[in-house]
Formats: structure tokens, sequence, C-alpha cells
């Protein structure tokens, strides 16, 4: 599959210190990819480069065959879609008059406007002042500035953290459909079951550098013990090892009905950086 984005040993030095030092991944045409890590490990400060908001100190960066040098262009901006902290609305405008702008920056037609209030679930709120809104409306209607004008690649430095789970939900099966018809995903999010669930590959970042990149269902059998967790309904929790051995006492098990439930031992993506970094992922 061909490249949406190339990283080549990017670092990035801001006065004595070093933000991110030897990062190289690959995103691929139509993945959702996600960047994971604390706060200060060096997300916003990769997704800067990415977009041309920030010149890295070394390394080769190229986003939709687009080099560095052409970041500043409309033809690229028009390519891209942005979510970040730097993302902004004008208060006194409607939500509508605020998409309207970013429409005509793009010359994406004003029918895009309903359709992506509709896919931020923001319908009733189309006619409010951006003023009275609370923060996890600003932040879909941030989400659906950085969509409108379709772009091929979007950027969303934690799309959801300001939402509750309803909109998260809504908003989860907004960027699967999205991604579905073609968009590629840069994500990063602290949120280890939106990793889990929306993202092809996922890249742990922690104090600048890689520690860890692939797909999260093989990564959590990459980590795991392989054993099986038993409970059983006189409330006994057994930890078997898959062993050929044990599959006898197993199926002993399940052959005198004490078995309640039974779980083979994959960790969580939090449980695997926690291993590799010593850092919970909060
Ligand atoms: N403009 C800047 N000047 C100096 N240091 C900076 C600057 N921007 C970021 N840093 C430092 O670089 C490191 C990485 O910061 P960055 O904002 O990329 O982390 P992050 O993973 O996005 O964190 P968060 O999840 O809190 O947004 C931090 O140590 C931060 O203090």
């Amino acid at each position: 599959m061909e490249n949406a984005m190339k990283v080549t040993g990017l670092r990035k030095v801001f006065n004595q210190h070093t933000a991110i030092e030897d990062v190289s991944f690959n995103v691929k045409r139509g993945e959702i990819f996600g960047l994971l890590g604390p706060s200060g490990s060096g997300k916003t400060t990769t997704i800067k480069i990415l977009t041309g908001e920030l010149l890295q100190t070394s390394g080769d960066v190229k986003v939709l065959d687009f080099d560095i040098a052409f970041f500043k262009t409309p033809d690229f901006k028009s390519r891209i879609g942005i979510l970040s902290d730097n993302s902004s609305l004008y208060d006194r405008l409607t939500v509508y008059d605020n998409l309207k702008l970013f429409c005509k920056l793009y010359d994406a037609p004003l029918e895009q406007i309903d359709v992506m209030l509709e896919e931020v679930n923001l319908k009733d709120a189309r006619n409010k002042a951006v003023s009275k809104l609370s923060k996890g409306m600003k932040q879909r209607v941030l989400l659906a500035k950085a969509l409108i004008h379709k772009p091929d690649l979007v950027f969303l430095d934690e799309p959801t953290s300001a939402l509750d789970p309803g909109n998260i939900a809504h908003i989860h099966r907004g960027l699967q459909k999205l991604n579905e018809a073609g968009t590629t995903i840069f994500i990063t999010t602290h949120d280890m079951e939106e990793a889990t669930k929306l993202c092809d590959r996922v890249a742990f970042l922690d104090k600048g550098r890689i520690q860890e990149l692939g797909n999260p269902n093989a990564l959590r059998y990459k980590y795991s013990t392989h054993a099986f967790h038993v409970e059983t309904f006189d409330d006994k929790r057994l930890v078997i090892e898959n062993e050929r051995e044990n599959a006898d006492e197993i199926k002993e098990l399940i052959a005198t009905g004490k078995v309640k439930s039974i779980q083979s031992d994959n960790p969580t993506l939090g449980q695997i950086f926690l291993k590799i970094t010593g850092k919970e992922l909060v």
C-alpha cells in the first residue's frame, strides 16, 4: 500500500531540550494511525512538524508526496485537515457562519456544512453563537471544520478529550465512516480503548522516542503470556499456562461444569505501555 506519510529520523530540539529524537514511521494511505504517549512525550511537536507549523531540527518528512518545503502552500493545506490545540473559531459568529468561512477558504460547497453538522451531532446548534457553546460542543465544531473540505489526510490531536461517552461513540462512528470512504487518519490520544477500537496501527511515544509500533491486537498478542484466566462458580481464580500438559486440567474443569468464565491473557494497550515504559497512560 502506498504511503500517506513517511517520517525518517525526525528530531526536534527546543533550546537545549530534545523534544523528539530519531522518530521514524510510515503511515499507509487509508490507515488510521495512532500516536500514543503521556503528556510531554512529543505528540504535539510531531503533529506540528507534519503539518508545517514547526520546522524540525533534523530528519526527513514527506506527507502526501509533498516535501516539507511545500507544507505552507494552499495546495498542501487543502489536502489535509487539522484539529489541534491551536485550532480556533470566531466566538461571536454562529456555528454555521464559522464553517461557511472555512468552506470559502477551501472552495468547499456550502452543502457540506449541514452534512458535517450531522456527522458531529450538532444540527441543533447550527445557528448558535460559538461563545454560547460548551467545551465539548466547540470541540465538535472544530472537528467539523477539520473535515469540511474532505481532506485526504486528517491530523486529530486528542479529538475526543473534552467529550462525553455518547458523543465519543458518535464521533468514533463518524471517523470510521470517513476512513471507510478513504480518508487517512493520524490521531493522538491518551485513551487506550479509543486507540484499540479505531487504529490499524499505533506507535508508543515516550521521552520523544518511539518505543513500540504495531497493530493493537498484534501487540496484545505479542505481549500476552498466553495463559488462561479461569474463574470457577465457587469463586476460585486460576491462571493456567497455555501448555499442552495443562489441557487436561482445563478439560476437566469444563467437563465438571465448574467454569464460570475463561479468558486468554491479552494485556490492554495501557498495560503494555506500562510494561515498556513504566508509565501509566492517563
Ligand atoms: N515551543 C516549545 N519550546 C520549548 N519546549 C517545548 C515547546 N513545545 C514543546 N516543548 C517541550 O517538548 C516536549 C514535548 O512536548 P509536546 O507538547 O510535543 O508533548 P505532548 O506529548 O503533545 O504532550 P501533551 O499530551 O501534554 O499535549 C515537552 O517536554 C515540552 O515541554
